[in-house]
């Protein structure tokens, strides 16, 4: 029986004050959180702030991490040792604002995968299609195809703490969520993929999240279907009413 995760990904929000109020209110409703993994990746410069006051059932993630795991000339970036030396857990790689904004391609995102599992920080793997990949039908040969660029130099061993977050990009922030149809249909169709490069007995346990437009109205059915084990919340998890509503639907 795969964990859920329900995971609030802050990008760029929210001055300090704010944010602390954020957080604190929902490590204040952290008891409920039942049998569901909850993780804010809130801006880095919060990062150390937030692991050191979370509760045992609050991760903290970061948003991105540096490809490089030495200590270096990297002006700007963080490593991910450094973020499991504050307490992080996770870190989302490959979003694809960073893939758009940044021109991160999968090559670079495998290299922050390893810098993560050399690290023993828990990936959380971005991929998705555009919505003209979605129109002309590419979709799942597109997303195959992300995966199997950033994947491929690992072993199943290696990637035991490896979390996937399927992400159409035409679905990020625009409030156009993927029907449950089109999200499971997808979840499923990586599960599959997963299961041919990797074996079926890994791709049984591993957790496969849906984000993009995701809110308390169309959580619980999201959730509800076979391959979906969570979500990755942008807009949602702002608000500590919407991102505590997200959780309980995962419940
Ligand atoms: O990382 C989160 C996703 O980009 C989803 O963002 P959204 O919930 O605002 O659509």
């Amino acid at each position: 029986m795969r964990k859920k995760i329900v995971a609030g990904n802050w990008k760029m929000n929210k001055l300090s004050d704010s944010a602390k109020a954020l957080f604190e209110e929902i490590c204040a409703h952290s008891q409920q959180f039942g049998n569901v993994t909850v993780m804010v990746a809130p801006p880095s410069l919060y990062l150390a702030a937030f692991a050191k006051s979370a509760t045992s059932k609050v991760c903290i993630g970061a948003q991105d991490v540096s490809a490089h795991n030495d200590e270096g000339a990297y002006t700007g970036e963080f490593s991910a040792a450094m973020l499991k030396s504050t307490g992080g857990r996770y870190a989302i790689v490959g979003h694809s604002e960073r893939r758009s904004y940044h021109g991160e391609t999968d090559a670079l995102i495998a290299k922050k995968i390893r810098a993560c599992l050399d690290a023993e920080i828990n990936p959380v793997y971005c991929c998705g299609e555009s919505l003209q990949e979605r129109e002309s039908g590419k979709h799942v040969q597109v997303v195959q195809s992300q995966i199997n660029e950033a994947l491929s130099g690992f072993s199943a061993d290696e990637l035991k703490t490896l979390v996937i977050a399927y992400e159409p990009v035409w679905a990020i922030g625009t409030g156009k969520t993927a029907t449950t149809e089109q999200a499971q249909e997808m979840h499923a169709d990586i599960r599959q993929f997963v299961s041919s490069k990797f074996g079926a007995d890994f791709a049984k346990e591993m957790r496969i999240l849906y984000g993009g437009s995701c809110k308390p109205s169309n959580a619980k059915e999201l959730f509800s279907q076979k391959d979906v084990d969570g979500g990755l919340i942008g807009g949602a998890s702002l608000n500590a009413d919407d991102f505590l509503a997200i959780i309980k639907a995962a419940q």
